[in-house]
């Protein structure tokens, strides 16, 4: 079974995925961020390759793309929050999507 992060792991994580852009979720234990591509060519590059990414460890994401915009949550339904398989596809989407985008 995934656990939830602790508090203290809250406290040590998200202050720095705020910084990068990701956002809390009204509502629910989640976070999400918009990327903005060039086009739909270089978001959807970026898409294919957290799919491929999502497939192999089994943890996927919720997102919604029109045209050049990404927007990508994060959340483990197995546990209903975050969890370190949110970090780790979190800190994923970062690096592929550094060389893109401010
Ligand atoms: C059975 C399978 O391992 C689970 O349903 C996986 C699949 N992908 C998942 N993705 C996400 N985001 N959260 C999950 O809890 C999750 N669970």
């Amino acid at each position: 079974m995934v656990q939830k992060l602790t508090q203290e792991e809250r406290d040590r994580h998200l202050p720095a995925l705020l910084q990068a852009g990701w956002q809390l979720v009204d509502g629910r234990d989640a976070v999400k961020r918009t990327f903005v591509f060039k086009d739909f060519n270089e978001a959807f590059g970026f898409m294919a390759r957290i799919a491929l990414r999502a497939d192999k460890v089994d943890h996927h994401p919720e997102w919604f793309n029109v045209y050049n915009r990404v927007e990508i949550t994060w959340s483990t339904h197995d546990c209903q929050g975050l969890s370190q398989r949110d970090l780790d596809m979190i800190q994923f989407c970062n690096q592929v999507a550094a060389p893109y985008t401010p």
